[in-house]
């Protein structure tokens, strides 16, 4: 056996979002967020789910912190519903909305855990959708007026702040590719949403200094790896192409101050503009604290000349995948990371999400015997140690996710947690992987 031995400073946390596990989402003054229209759209999830009810986590928030409690770990990241807390998108606080976080923090902060608060984890209110949503640049305002109501309500509470989960899923798998809420298959519209999220990234950290000084902000991008079938060029290439799409695309803006040219001119080819205004880049450039990286999968790219886009096709490594067909790429998690710490620095990163999608249900021993979801942890956290001590400054690993929940497009079906949750009665069961996660934390080690 063989021991991998996390340094004490790592800290450990778990993960949620208020669509994927509140529910309640017709009470405390809530109103609809863009999902609550999207997965009510016939078609657009799978078995028709919605989050209405989803983990009840809105009215079970105290039994979820003493998992969490139970677990041991040092953070909890979790997001907040915009349209719980400003139903009018823009104006005057719900306070029932406002008070339901409070009672969260407050809860965590009695049983010693920190709070990480996501602003934005996907679900804009619906008002503001009506009046263009992302592609209108009014938005990066409302989502300022939002954040700075936040920083004011909760900033003396919450040192750790994200801006944007996901960019890359909320503009162009939103937006041009369809599969998430708005439902858009738009090259503009995505390419106008990526600039005003990262544009409302920058106005909010701007703001963050003056109203949480003593606070750290960052944003949470998704990468996935793509390593070259062969060592052609072409291959080399689109490789190179496919992963610009999630990660220099958001993070030159954000780390250099520019967008990458590749990609304004690939994009400009299909008709899409890139629109910004004079001061656009220094507001989005803003120096961040940290950086939020969220990992699941990798693959081989190769050149395909009709392959999209990017001209780029993925074939899987080997035929591990997980039950939501991901593969399983653990050696691109380090890539990625080594790759980022060579490109941006030395930039604090959290794994914000890293995690894997097993379906396993209660047995007759009533436990949840996911050794692949253990497996997966294992393969991952090798290469994140590997990362350490390659010298990536890795400060934070937050597994996605606490709960099952609503996985977005593809419903309840697919589950994430290592807590398994059942939907019609809301019932929590710890899974192997939950038992196995507290030993890791409890030792800052495992053995495999
Ligand atoms: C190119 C074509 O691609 C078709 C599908 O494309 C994707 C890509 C990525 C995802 C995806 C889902 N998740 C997990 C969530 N992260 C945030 C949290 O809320 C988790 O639920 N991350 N990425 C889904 C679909």
């Amino acid at each position: 056996m063989t021991t991998i031995q996390f340094p004490d400073k790592l800290k450990w946390g778990a993960a949620t979002a208020s669509y994927q596990i509140e529910g309640a989402a017709k009470e405390g003054g809530r109103t609809a967020s863009i999902w609550d229209v999207f997965s009510h759209t016939p078609g657009n999830v799978k078995n028709g789910d919605h989050g209405d009810h989803a983990c009840n986590s809105y009215h079970m928030y105290k039994e979820d912190v003493q998992h969490l409690k139970e677990l041991g770990v040092d953070m909890y990241r979790f997001s907040i519903s915009w349209s719980r807390v400003i139903p009018d998108g823009t104006g005057e606080l719900n306070p029932e909305g406002v008070e339901y976080y409070r009672n969260l923090i407050q809860e965590l902060i009695e049983n010693g855990i920190e709070p990480m608060i996501t602003l934005y984890h996907w679900d804009l209110p619906q008002v503001l959708q009506e009046k263009g949503g992302w592609e209108n640049r009014e938005t990066t305002e409302a989502f300022l007026a939002y954040a700075n109501a936040m920083f004011q309500e909760f900033g003396g509470q919450v040192k750790k702040w994200l801006t944007i989960n996901e960019p890359w899923c909320a503009s162009f798998l939103s937006n041009y590719l369809g599969i998430h809420a708005p439902g858009k298959t738009s090259l503009q519209a995505a390419v106008d949403v990526s600039h005003h999220l990262l544009l409302a990234h920058g106005k909010a950290v701007q703001s963050f200094r003056d109203l949480v000084p003593d606070g750290e902000i960052g944003y949470a991008p998704n990468v996935g790896w793509l390593e070259p079938y062969s060592p052609n060029q072409e291959d080399i290439d689109a490789c190179k192409r496919g992963m610009m799409w999630q990660k220099e695309w958001f993070m030159d803006p954000v780390f250099k101050g520019t967008y990458p040219e590749t990609l304004v001119k690939l994009f400009a080819e299909h008709n899409a503009t890139l629109n910004m205004e004079e001061g656009d880049l220094e507001i989005i450039s803003q120096p961040i604290d940290m950086m939020g990286i969220n990992y699941y999968t990798g693959s081989l790219g190769r050149y395909k000349e009709d392959g999209g886009l990017f001209q780029v096709e993925e074939i899987a490594l080997d035929e591990r995948r997980t039950d939501i067909d991901w593969p399983i790429y653990s050696e691109g998690f380090y890539k990625t990371l080594t790759d980022l710490h060579q490109t941006y620095g030395d930039v604090p990163i959290y794994i914000t999400e890293n995690g894997a999608c097993y379906n396993h249900g209660v047995e007759e021993d009533g436990k949840v015997h996911d050794k692949e979801r253990v497996d997966y942890l294992k393969q991952h956290l090798t290469a994140l140690n590997r990362a350490m001590e390659a010298g990536v400054p890795i400060v934070g690993y937050i597994v996605w996710s606490l709960l099952d929940n609503f996985e977005w497009a593809e419903g309840y079906e697919k589950r994430f947690g290592i807590i398994h949750v059942n939907f019609e009665t809301f019932e929590r069961t710890r899974k192997d992987s939950y038992y196995w996660f507290k030993e890791t934390v409890e030792n800052h080690s495992f053995e495999r």
